[in-house]
């Protein structure tokens, strides 16, 4: 006879849904108050499907470092599969020589420390373009998460595509019949679309019925004539030739030509990873950027001290610029302590098992989804002091990053499938935050409470916009 196996505790499940039941419209709160009841390592059902959810650290660990290898695949996803031309993204493909070669491209092409400080000039135009708007307002009530959209919707583009397009911050440019703004935000928002035919193939039928996968096909299709519009329009450049800063399109069309991966480079290939840049890289950054302002704003003393920080280090009125950032200790804990209480995608990307493993001594099966729930580890009690103080400082001995190594602080997920664009969102958001609290001192308008309530989606962001009014630093 067959050991018998020892599944991960398990919540009574209901026949048909299994724990869906259980799942509101907050998912990593859900599974945080079931984590409670049940442990670090629990094994759900959604419809027939097992998923297996982490909340620990520990957790965290055996899966994304001890057996990395196991879960470093994806799950196949229908929508994703519709607008993602396939999943030959970076981010939806599966785990195989494919997911290899475009990481690679991603991480050593794309995404590498050199290209990142490539845009440092980009970064500090469009940051200085952000302060200037806000100066504009005078004494009137700014909506700073428009702002804070709207600079990393711009640098995203000007990186990836060279810049700015229909609707992205109002540059010049179309995206077809619909602008390009509204575009990406319906395609932003079908990734974060809970799609029960993912788990529940008989299901599929519901998705047919109530349009989402027709929405799917014709976005994917909107998208698609504008990337090629895109990307004839480098060729086009490339014939001509000339000297000018290379974006993202121009290193990837470089790429295909002098057969870089060593292997043919399709042109959806091309597209789709320009898309998985707007994808991963616009909501996730500025979703980091308006908390941590929301929580400067909620704790006045930490605003001091990072104004002291800042204001010490540059002449009143001087921007700050990059080389600046590396004085500012307080800053960076302050990103992390921001990152630690709202990881801005809290179940991260959803991985799947391709074995079956023992995990902390629990049997997984192969092809068993796997969610973990970065919200809940960072406020573990065992890993944090106070976990749902706001508090900075405790980053002071520069010992935990966000890296992938400290398992107790991982928003940007670990391992083999860990995120490429670390960087690129650290330069962004530590610029912005330096130049917005260097230049001004903000303040509620008159009767507003600051509110901290979250909207439900795949990046979880603030539901009400952060107004502010913002009086110029006069030292
Ligand atoms: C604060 C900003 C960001 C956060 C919180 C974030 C978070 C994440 C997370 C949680 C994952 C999944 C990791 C895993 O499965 O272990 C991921 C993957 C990814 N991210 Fe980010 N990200 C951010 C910014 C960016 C930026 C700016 C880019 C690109 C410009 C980017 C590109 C990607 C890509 C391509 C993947 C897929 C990696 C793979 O599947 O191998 N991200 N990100």
């Amino acid at each position: 006879r067959p050991p018998r196996k020892n599944p991960p505790p398990s919540p009574q499940k209901l026949p048909v849904i299994g724990n869906l039941h259980q799942i509101g419209s907050f998912p990593h709160l859900s599974l945080h108050s079931l984590s409670q009841a049940h442990g670090p390592l629990m094994l759900l059902h959604f419809a027939a499907a097992p998923v297996l959810i982490a909340s620990s650290s520990a957790a965290a660990r055996d899966i994304m470092k001890i057996h990395d290898l196991i879960f470093s695949n994806r799950p196949k996803s229908t929508i994703c599969e519709k607008i993602m031309y396939g999943a030959k993204d970076v981010a939806f493909s599966p785990y195989g020589e494919y997911w290899r070669q475009m990481k690679s491209i991603c991480v050593l092409q794309l995404l590498s420390n050199k290209r990142v400080q490539s845009f440092r000039d980009v970064r500090e135009e469009e940051t200085a373009h952000m302060i200037e708007k806000i100066s504009g307002y005078g004494s009137y009530v700014v909506n700073l998460s428009e702002l804070i959209v709207e600079l990393t919707g711009d640098v995203v583009c000007r990186v990836a595509l060279g810049r700015k397009y229909g609707g992205v911050g109002g540059g010049e440019g179309g995206g077809g019949r619909r602008g390009f703004k509204e575009v990406l935000g319906k395609f932003v928002e079908l990734l974060g679309y809970f799609d029960i035919g993912d788990f529940a193939p008989w299901l599929k039928w519901v998705n047919r019925v109530n349009g989402v996968y027709g929405r799917a096909e014709r976005l994917a299709k909107e998208l698609d004539e504008f990337l090629e519009g895109v990307v004839e329009e480098h060729e086009g450049r490339e014939r001509k030739g000339g000297e000018r800063e290379l974006d993202f399109v121009d290193v990837l069309l470089e790429v295909q030509r002098e057969n870089v991966a060593g292997m043919p480079i399709h042109r959806d290939s091309v597209k789709a990873l320009i898309l998985d840049v707007f994808a991963a890289g616009t909501d996730t950054t500025s979703t980091a950027l308006e908390w941590s302002m929301t929580e400067l704003l909620k704790h006045p003393q930490a605003m001091k001290k990072l104004q002291a920080e800042v204001r010490r280090t540059t002449q009143h009125n001087q921007p700050i610029t990059e080389d600046d950032l590396d004085q500012m200790p307080y800053l960076k804990a302050v990103i992390k302590e921001t990152l630690r209480l709202h990881p801005p995608i809290p179940l991260l990307v959803p991985r799947e098992s391709t074995k079956d493993v023992q995990v902390m001594g629990y049997d997984v099966a192969a092809g068993t989804r796997v969610v973990v729930n970065a919200w809940s580890i960072g406020r573990d009690p065992a890993s944090w002091a106070e976990p749902e103080e706001f508090r900075p400082e405790r980053f002071s001995n520069g010992l935990v990053d966000f890296r992938g190594q400290d398992f107790e602080l991982i928003p940007f997920g670990a391992g083999r499938r860990g995120c490429p664009g670390i960087q690129f969102a650290a330069a962004v958001d530590e610029l912005a935050i330096a130049n917005l609290v260097h230049k001004f001192d903000f303040a509620l308008p008159n009767g507003v409470e600051l509110d901290v309530k979250e909207v439900a989606g795949l990046t979880v962001h603030k539901k009400l916009p952060l107004l502010l009014v913002a009086t110029p630093w006069s030292c």
